[in-house]
């Protein structure tokens, strides 16, 4: 997607730590108008599948599923909580999942009321890196027996992997922004098209 690519180049930077900071307009301060044509372009790609419920993981993905989900009829948009709460009752999926920004594990929970059998999902969420935080919502799909649809990405830090070992196993990863390489000397980012 041409917007955001555009816009990593201008106001992304790259970090030590193959960290690229977009916090300007995507996971820190929030630019909906642009939160809504990525919803537009994941509507575009997965047109034609049946989707009953976006499922995202906090923090992070939330804004954007939240816009994303008008462009998909409204459907209802659940998110993985990362810690245990009073708040949060009843039965429970769970799993862990290792924090990519916080280099430490946490527990991902979802209500058994929110993620139901039959459910269409479509996964989204900011980042893609080494897959970590997915796979722990593809388990949580499993363990409720929903299906899941689809995989809409912000950025994908293609040389990180997770994403190819997903399609690679069946799964279509939309990623509206594919990094294939960044250097954080010289600040270049390169997409992959
Ligand atoms: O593919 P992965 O290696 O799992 O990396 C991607 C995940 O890392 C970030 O979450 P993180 O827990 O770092 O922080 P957040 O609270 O900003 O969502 C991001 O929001 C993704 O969920
Ligand atoms: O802001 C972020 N930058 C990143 O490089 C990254 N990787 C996973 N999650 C991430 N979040």
């Amino acid at each position: 997607m041409r917007e955001l690519e555009e816009r990593i180049q201008a106001e992304g930077t790259v970090k030590p730590g193959n960290v690229l900071k977009v916090d300007a307009f995507l996971n820190h301060q929030c630019d909906v108008r642009l939160f809504d044509h990525m919803g537009a372009a994941w509507a575009e790609h997965f047109a034609g599948k049946t989707i009953t419920k976006i499922l995202t993981i906090e923090a992070s993905g939330i804004g954007i599923a939240c816009c994303a989900a008008r462009h998909f009829g409204d459907v209802p948009v659940v998110f993985a909580k990362k810690a245990q709460s009073i708040n949060l009752d009843g039965d429970q999926y769970t799993t862990t999942v290792y924090s990519f920004t916080k280099q430490k594990e946490f527990p991902v929970i979802v209500s058994k009321k929110y993620l139901n059998p039959g459910d269409h999902v479509l996964l989204i969420d900011d980042f893609l890196a080494n897959g970590k935080a997915l796979r722990g919502l593809i388990e949580l799909c499993g363990e409720a027996g929903a299906i899941v649809e689809g995989i809409g990405i912000a950025v994908e830090k293609g040389f990180q992997g997770g994403g190819d070992q997903l399609r690679a196993d069946g799964y279509d990863v939309d990623s509206l922004a594919i990094v294939e390489s960044m250097d954080p000397e010289t600040g270049t980012i390169v997409f992959r098209h």
